[in-house]
């Protein structure tokens, strides 16, 4: 079996010899580190770490890669909880429509927006599909991802909502990052079931769901909950369907208004609630009664210049959060996880080591992956990022825009 020793990191981040599923509150300002540290992989799992003077148990080096990380420091790769990245094309129209002022709900209500992604998404092979959610994927890992969670929602018919998942199935096969998928069906009422919501509802309880699980398609099933997209009571239906195959519930809420979308989830035992863009102190004391993820979308926050998550309020108040991509088409067009770390630290006001707390061990609770991603821990998978030289983990947020990592490596092996 291939044996990696990284030697000499200036410090070694999120270490942990106590399983941990998630952390919160004031917990989330602290990354356990090791300092002048070493870090061993046997295959694709991570062996053994700790601080160098420690490091006299290796008798062969031979068949031994060694890397020297002198001056540089070693997380574990992100986790992106929330992403879209199956999508036929780009949306750049609607990016300039918006400049021009018209809102992201205008832009939906012409046939735009997730409709406009749809009809794209009919018109485009599998195939097609695949490689290009591939090149998103070789780009996102190149700026230090390693756990992506991909959803259906552009096919919006059986056969599409199909396609989109078999495209997951097949990235989960052939990409090097961990994948966990999720049906999204209930992403936008299609236009021909414009005058005919209930029949919608219907064709995702009683066959889409059925076809999904039949095939194995998806862990998770979720809903955009929110005005002009899908009500309370269509949520409660749609999520207790997908319950009974054994799908857990991730959901959009209160991204654009408060219509008690949070609380909805809540009851469902959702495993995240995403977005939240618009919430008060009423989610946040129904979260702390929950085992629910809060999850904050900080890019599309920037993208479409609504406001951002009450990301402080929620740590301050003892909760844990997890930030992710939403890379996306319409509201995100970027899967860079350390662009939103300089969004998390700068527009909402967290800490680097907050933030970096976020997309590590709370982003893998937010896709169920805790137990093999998100930190350094002895058999964890060795899904890791070396950054170049630097002297403080803060320049990553600090620095936006510049290239800070100098390799990712995923499942032993340097991408
Ligand atoms: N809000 C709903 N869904 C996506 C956007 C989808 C789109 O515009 O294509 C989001 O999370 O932002
Ligand atoms: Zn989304």
């Amino acid at each position: 079996m291939k044996k990696t020793l990284i030697k000499h990191i200036k410090t070694l981040y999120q270490v942990e010899s106590e399983p941990r599923e998630k952390v919160a509150g004031k917990d989330m300002a602290t990354l356990p580190l090791i300092e002048d540290a070493y870090l061993a992989i046997e295959g694709d799992t991570i062996v053994d770490f700790g601080p160098m003077t420690d490091l006299h148990g290796v008798t062969n080096w031979n068949d031994l890669d060694v890397i020297d990380a002198d001056g540089k420091m070693v997380l574990p790769a992100w986790c992106d909880s929330h992403t879209h990245i199956v999508f036929a094309k780009t949306r750049e129209g609607e990016f300039v429509d918006r400049i021009k002022g018209l809102s992201y709900q205008e832009i939906a209500a012409k046939g735009g927006g997730i409709l406009n992604s749809a009809k794209r998404l009919r018109e485009t092979s599998e195939e097609d599909l695949f490689q290009s959610a591939m090149q998103r994927i070789k780009e996102m890992v190149r700026t230090g991802t390693g756990a992506i969670e991909v959803k259906s929602g552009y096919g919006l018919t059986v056969e599409s909502e199909l396609k989109m998942l078999r495209v997951a199935k097949r990235l989960k096969e052939e990409a090097p990052v961990a994948i966990k998928s999720t049906f999204l069906g209930a992403h936008a009422i299609p236009a021909e079931y414009k005058d005919n919501r209930k029949g919608y509802i219907d064709l995702i309880v009683n066959e889409m769901i059925p076809a999904v699980a039949d095939e194995g398609l998806a862990e998770y099933i979720d809903i955009f909950c929110e005005q002009g997209y899908f009500t309370n009571e269509e949520t409660d239906r749609v999520l207790e369907a997908g319950a009974k195959y054994g799908m857990i519930p991730k959901i959009h809420v209160n991204q654009f208004s408060n219509t008690g979308g949070v609380q909805t989830g809540i009851k469902h035992n959702a495993r995240t609630v995403d977005h939240l863009e618009e919430m008060g102190k009423e989610e946040i004391e129904a979260l702390l009664k929950s085992n629910t993820m809060p999850v904050s979308l900080p890019s599309c926050s920037f993208f479409l210049s609504i406001p951002y998550t009450p990301a402080r309020e929620i740590i301050d108040a003892g909760l844990p959060l997890a930030i992710a991509t939403d890379y996306n088409p319409g509201s995100t067009p970027s899967g860079n996880i350390p662009f939103l770390l300089s969004l998390a630290c700068i527009k909402q006001k967290l800490t680097p080591e907050e933030a970096i707390n976020a997309v590590t061990l709370n982003g893998a609770y937010a896709m169920g992956l805790e137990k093999t991603h998100g930190s350094i821990a002895v058999g964890k998978k060795a899904n890791l990022i070396i950054t170049k030289e630097m002297d403080d983990i803060a320049l990553i947020p600090y620095a936006f825009g510049s290239e800070h990592i100098d390799q990712t490596i995923l499942n032993g092996q340097i991408q």
